[in-house]
């Protein structure tokens, strides 16, 4: 706009030298006459006339020369004017408009005739009509019309969401202010970008992977982000100082550049590696990295996402051992020990040599368990393990299959050898186990099967061995045995028991019988034990001790003891609706059963749906049973005895007593154990018990039932002691349900007034 202006300077003073040239060349012409006249010298005059008329040739030029000068610098603003991408207006200290750029008029979306008028304050107007807080840009703005030589820049946001960047300058010419400049730059992109990148940045910064970008020719770090420096504790400068190959472990620099080869040529896009990354300290840490080539950057970089994995691998391991190890013992499980039995057998088929294995199974623990506890359980396992292992060599294989099995491999081995280790693994148990300083007793039952001989793959070679471990618990347990092919039947034999067992109640399979209870004295019936049978397909009506302690073993006992239960209510039930006088109903119920933790409201469920009195139902438990864990089964029997139900032990006086927890425990019956009814009269030391028992219940106010009663002088020994009820083949034997009603039909009605 300068220019704009010095143009009209230049021109008039131009102008105004020719002007006083003429004025000076028409003084010199007349002063020239005047001499020739005064002088009469025309050759001084000719020779002035031409040099002043040289000197306007040589003026004339120049003044030609300035001209285009000038034309050239105004087409060369206006041409900057035009081309700039800034919208740019000149405004004269009268508020009239000079000049302006197409681009102003474009930005702030001026129309022609607006733009055409040149009022400044008009287009002020419009330009405040589309910026935020219009009214005060506007008066910030008008009032630099009384502060010429102000400069101001700001930044201002339109209401569309534009953003412009605003210069305003004086213009001034020879020392004075003859306008104002406004330039407008539109830099939404721009900020949008920079607010992008900072928010880019900040998220790179504080992402948990760690970031690096490395020029892809020295292979130096150029930028590292925040978590990078964090975990590897060296700063961004001194990470600028460093390459790769100086953080990651194992690797030299030629190897780091080989490795990224692929990248370089184009042959890959990515890199996926896992490796780990060395700390400023010494310390590594496992790192999964993710590498690419960016080049888009000048120089182009490498950009290497990393990160830590090492709670992932610690997750990965811990799952691994999991999977593979048995918490407790820290020996191999039964997969980890099938897996290497079975790395073990394919080197043994191409050497044509033999593997043992040996099945294991502790003798009683079950009772160690029942009665210490399972923690006491637990850390007898772990010195079990220990002893196994001890018997054993560093190249055999020893894992723990679950609960109190375990298995061995011995690759290479003969019989002999074998032998001689299933005996040293014997004599390990010899010497007790002290636990929670108690000394414990244990032995351990071992089969055991030969590679090829017995099997060629792990599942029947163990199965082979663990029948071989039958025939040991059945030979006295503590012992060894090697399988024999017969025994192969037997141990499918027990698998196929043992699930047919499960579902027998299902099937239908379950029977219940009834036998009957009497008074001593009235000799009234006063209630029933309910008895289990299993009407098997095959083996015909087995009694409980044929399938009871399997249901225990495998857990079955728990469905089994709710099917008795049921059933025995709703007999129960049956008997008062057909007009029976309410009798007592005892149902045995197995230790297994009792520590489920639903158990009382299962029972007082069961109960409750058939319609039975509770009353009237009696728990037999054993002494043993409930010894197990006295603190819970005294809470155990105080809540079924808040709710009405009564509690009998079964088989008093075999078991392990003691009269303290008696007296604790919330019992109504003692029941005294047929092997020892059976000795009345002809050993003194059952005779004994029995009395002893009779008094004990009486002292303490509780009913006593004799067991196993066969003989009319028993009933009448037992009578005489003060025991009150009789339960044994000389009244009835268990009956099923129709011949155990008509038992209640013939002697029912004595017995419900006599009670209990
Ligand atoms: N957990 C559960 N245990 C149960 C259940 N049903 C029974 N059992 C237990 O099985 C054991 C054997 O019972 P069973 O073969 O039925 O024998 C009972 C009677 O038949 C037998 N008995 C009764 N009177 C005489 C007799 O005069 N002489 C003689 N030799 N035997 C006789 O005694 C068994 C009843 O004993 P008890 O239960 O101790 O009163 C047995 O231990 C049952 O407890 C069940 O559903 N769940």
């Amino acid at each position: 706009m300068n220019d704009h202006l010095d143009r009209d300077a230049v021109i008039r003073a131009l102008e105004d030298r020719v002007r006083k040239l003429e004025k000076t060349n028409a003084v010199l012409m007349q002063a020239a006459e005047d001499r020739s006249e005064a002088e009469h010298g025309a050759y001084d005059l000719f020779k002035t006339n031409a040099t002043l008329e040289q000197k306007v040739g040589e003026r004339t030029a120049s003044l030609k020369l300035a001209q285009e000068q000038l034309q050239k610098s105004l087409s060369l603003v206006r041409a900057t004017l035009d081309s700039t991408a800034d919208g740019i207006v000149v405004v004269d200290p009268q508020g009239r408009v000079v000049d302006y750029n197409e681009r102003f008029r474009v930005l702030w979306r001026i129309p022609q005739d607006l733009a055409r008028a040149g009022l400044a304050f008009a287009l002020l107007r419009h330009l405040g009509s589309q910026v935020v807080r219009g009214d005060s840009f506007v008066r910030r703005l008008s009032a630099l019309a009384y502060e010429p030589s102000t400069q101001l820049e700001e930044e201002i946001t339109c209401l569309d969401g534009r953003v412009f960047e605003l210069y305003s300058t004086p213009q001034r010419m020879e020392g004075k202010t003859v306008g104002r400049v406004w330039c407008f730059r539109d830099i939404t992109e721009r900020k949008r970008t920079g607010e992008l990148i900072s928010r880019l940045g900040h998220i790179l910064n504080s992402s948990s992977n760690e970031i690096y970008l490395f020029d892809a020719e020295s292979l130096r770090f150029v930028q590292t982000n925040g978590s990078a420096q964090r975990n590897l504790g060296y700063s961004q400068d001194e990470l600028r100082e460093m390459q790769p190959s100086d953080i990651v472990v194992g690797l030299t620099p030629g190897q780091f550049r080989r490795l990224l080869r692929p990248l370089h040529a184009g042959r890959e896009d990515e890199l996926r590696l896992e490796t780990e990354l060395r700390r400023r300290d010494g310390t590594t840490y496992p790192v999964a990295m993710h590498l690419q080539l960016s080049q888009r950057e000048d120089p182009a970089v490498f950009v290497a996402v990393v990160q830590d994995i090492t709670e992932r691998r610690r997750a990965h391991e811990q799952l691994h051992y999991l999977a593979n190890y048995d918490g407790l013992t820290g020996l191999a499980n039964r997969h980890q020990f099938g897996e290497r039995l079975g790395e073990l057998l394919q080197l043994a088929r191409a050497k044509a040599a033999q593997v043992a294995v040996m099945f294991l199974d502790l003798d009683r623990f079950k009772s160690v368990n029942d009665t210490l506890g399972h923690s006491a359980g637990d850390r007898m396992l772990q010195e079990v393990a220990r002893r196994i292992k001890w018997c054993l060599r560093g190249t055999d294989l020893v894992a723990r299959l679950g609960g109190d099995e375990f298995a061995v491999a011995l690759p290479g081995a003969s019989q002999e050898a074998v032998d001689a280790v299933a005996r040293k693994v014997l004599k390990a148990f010899h010497r007790p186990f002290v636990v929670d300083g108690q000394e414990l007793y244990s032995a351990t039952s071992i089969g055991i099967s030969f590679f090829p001989a017995d099997g060629e793959d792990v599942d029947t070679l163990l199965k082979h061995a663990d029948a071989a471990m039958y025939l040991a618990k059945e030979q006295g347990r503590g012992n060894h045995q090697f399988f024999r092919s017969d025994l192969g039947v037997q141990a499918q034999d027990r698998l196929d028991f043992e699930s047919r067992l499960r579902s027998a109640g299902e099937r239908g399979e379950l029977r219940l019988h009834y036998q009957g209870q009497f008074d001593l004295q009235t000799e009234a019936i006063v209630g029933f034990e309910a008895l289990v049978r299993w009407e098997h397909p095959q083996l015909g009506l087995l009694g409980p001790d044929r399938f009871i302690p399997t249901a225990e073993e495998t857990g079955s006992i728990v469905e089994l003891g709710n099917w008795v239960l049921r059933t025995a209510c709703r007999q129960w039930r049956a008997w008062v609706d057909a007009g029976h006088a309410p009798v007592q109903m005892a149902v045995n119920i197995s230790v297994r059963q009792l520590r489920q933790p639903d158990f009382v409201d299962q029972v007082l469920r069961i109960v409750r749906e058939a319609g039975m009195d509770p009353a009237c139902l009696e728990l037999e438990l054993t002494e043993t049973g409930l010894m197990t864990d006295a603190d819970l089964s005294t809470g155990i029997l105080e809540r079924v005895k808040a709710q009405g139900m009564r509690v009998s032990i079964d088989d008093f006086g075999t078991g392990y007593s003691s009269l303290a927890y008696l007296n604790r425990f919330s019992i109504d019956t003692l029941k005294i154990d047929r092997s020892f009814v059976r000795e009345i009269g002809s050993a003194r030391d059952s005779t004994a018990i029995v009395q002893a028992i009779s008094a004990l219940g009486s002292a303490m106010r509780l009913t006593v039932v004799a067991e196993g009663v066969e003989t009319p002088a028993q009933a009448e020994f037992l009578r005489a002691q003060g025991c009150h009820v009789a339960q044994g083949y000389l009244y009835s034997r268990p009956l099923p349900p129709d011949a155990a009603t008509q038992l209640l039909q013939q002697r029912g009605r004595d017995g419900a007034r006599s009670g209990r």
